[in-house]
């Protein structure tokens, strides 16, 4: 069983734009919830252009699915995950300044502040997960580090699917067989939409979450907007 966890970023930055409480971000996580969601996420950066830190100790009371915050373990994203304790804590590189998440870990490289970190986090209760690249030396190296699961960075996958090219699925089909191999859970995230997720789904072994935001709001808008704008059109007629 794959769990869907609604990562509910882009409902921030839309609500950042105006400067007020529309669309409200407690509201909407109650709401995929509601409607079926396992779980929800999201990942704050350090300038908080799309979710703020606020909002995570907001959405903490009313996430009765699966917690998961996503971020740079830097010592402000530490202690806002020690004091929400989330259910699970995903790890990812991202630099101050990238649009959005480009890159996994080189958990060889890193391995020392990966292994303090997540100890850290697991100490206190929290599931820890990495973001990596579909890289056979990365899950053994994600391995050495003690994480609970690893978090396969899709980006890659989605990208080469909408081409056409499915054999792009590989690399993650023997990562994700892998890290099951050394006993690491299999989460998995990025570009993954309604378009790519039910290949990536059917060969991926023991995939146990994937968490979608961008392609699924998007989605929602295009499959919302008729009703909406007839709704209107009721109201002014
Ligand atoms: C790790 C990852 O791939 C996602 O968390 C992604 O970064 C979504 O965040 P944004 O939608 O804010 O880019
Ligand atoms: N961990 C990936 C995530 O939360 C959502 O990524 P995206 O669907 O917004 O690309």
């Amino acid at each position: 069983m794959t769990k869907l966890s609604v990562n509910i970023n882009k409902i921030a930055t839309l609500r950042n734009s105006r400067g007020g409480d529309l669309p409200n971000v407690v509201q909407f996580a109650k709401d995929v919830q509601r409607f079926g969601a396992e779980g929800v996420t999201i990942h704050p950066r350090p300038d908080e252009r799309h979710i703020r830190y606020q909002d995570a100790y907001d959405l903490k009371p009313i996430v009765h699915t699966e917690y998961n915050i996503e971020g740079n373990p830097i010592p402000k994203f530490i202690d806002l995950v020690l004091g929400t304790k989330p259910t699970q804590v995903t790890l990812v590189p991202d630099s101050i300044d990238a649009i959005t998440s480009n890159t996994g870990w080189d958990t060889i490289k890193h391995k020392d502040f990966l292994v303090e970190v997540i100890s850290e986090f697991k100490r206190n209760g929290i599931r820890t997960s990495i973001f990596v690249d579909p890289d056979l030396h990365q899950i053994e190296g994600a391995k050495e580090t003690g994480t609970d699961r690893i978090e396969l960075y899709t980006e890659a996958y989605a990208y080469q699917y909408g081409l056409g090219n499915k054999d792009a699925i590989k690399p993650y089909a023997e990562c994700a067989q892998l890290a099951n191999t050394l006993g690491l859970g299999v989460n998995a995230g990025h570009d993954l939409s309604l378009e790519n997720i039910k290949f990536f789904k059917e060969n991926i072994e023991g995939l146990l979450e994937v968490s979608i935001g961008h392609a699924l709001i998007s989605e929602s808008l295009y499959l919302g907007i008729e009703n909406v704008v007839q709704m209107y059109l009721h109201r002014l007629s």
